[in-house]
């Protein structure tokens, strides 16, 4: 089980852009989380990927609390949560062939050895041609990047997946490769997977519930005003 329990998070501890946020995804199961824009979905996205420490509150992975976050949390637990963001440009590194962007998390836990099975295994997968396994992020398309993205978020086969409107900016045939990518590695691995976006449409096609930011983050009833007397 993937929970989100009473979530407080953001950037400015006196004003926190996510309150109160709680959330279950069970295993094999696919949530749409939806929300308008700059509500919060991608700083609580990035709490879920275990990359944003909350104010208050807990992510709780297969029953267990955690209680360290980005690069101090337990490797078993970072490893557990794959993530693809919106923009495949912010989250690549420019310098890396789209090859070695793919292997990056296999070196960075010392599995250098499966590095070429992995990765040959994941282009076909995402749909990526040997020569564009070659090139690097700015001789690609947005599209051929964000496939390469979601190859690096599958590559250590995570229990969880968080997409956080990880087909916004793309195509309708892009989109629906992209979704048939997550779908194919969700059928063979029973992961879950936790969407987030705006797009109603297709959030409710691709998942097996879509919940409002409105129910997530539950207004909490104002604390009653003392009169005197
Ligand atoms: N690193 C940051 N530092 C300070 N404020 C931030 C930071 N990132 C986001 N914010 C603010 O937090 C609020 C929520 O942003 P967030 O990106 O989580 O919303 P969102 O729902 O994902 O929006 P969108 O759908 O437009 O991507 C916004 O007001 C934004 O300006």
């Amino acid at each position: 089980m993937l929970e989100l329990r009473d979530v407080t998070a953001g950037y400015d501890r006196r004003a926190p852009v996510v309150r109160n946020a709680t959330l279950t995804v069970a295993p094999g199961e696919a949530v749409g989380l939806l929300g308008p824009s700059g509500c919060g979905k991608s700083t609580l996205a990035r709490v879920t990927a275990l990359l944003h420490r909350p104010d208050s509150g807990h992510v709780v992975l297969d029953g267990a609390p955690v209680h360290r976050y980005r690069h101090r949390a337990p490797r078993a637990q970072r490893t557990a949560v794959g993530v693809v963001f919106q923009q495949p440009r912010l989250s690549a590194d420019p310098r890396l062939r789209l090859t070695d962007l793919i292997a990056e998390p296999l070196r960075a836990t010392g599995r250098r050895s499966s590095v070429p099975e992995r990765v040959a295994e994941l282009a076909g997968t995402v749909g990526l041609t040997p020569d564009l396994l070659t090139r690097r992020p700015h001789e690609v398309s947005d599209g051929q990047l964000q496939r390469a993205c979601l190859a690096r978020a599958l590559v250590l086969r995570p229990r969880w997946l968080v997409c956080d409107e990880m087909t916004a900016m793309l195509d309708a045939s892009t989109t629906a490769a992209l979704v048939r990518a997550v779908e194919d590695y969700r059928t063979a691995t029973g992961a879950g997977l936790l969407a987030v976006g705006h797009d109603r449409l297709l959030l409710n096609r691709w998942c097996d519930r879509t919940v409002h930011w409105d129910t997530v983050t539950p207004k909490r009833a104002p604390m009653p005003v003392r009169t005197p007397g």
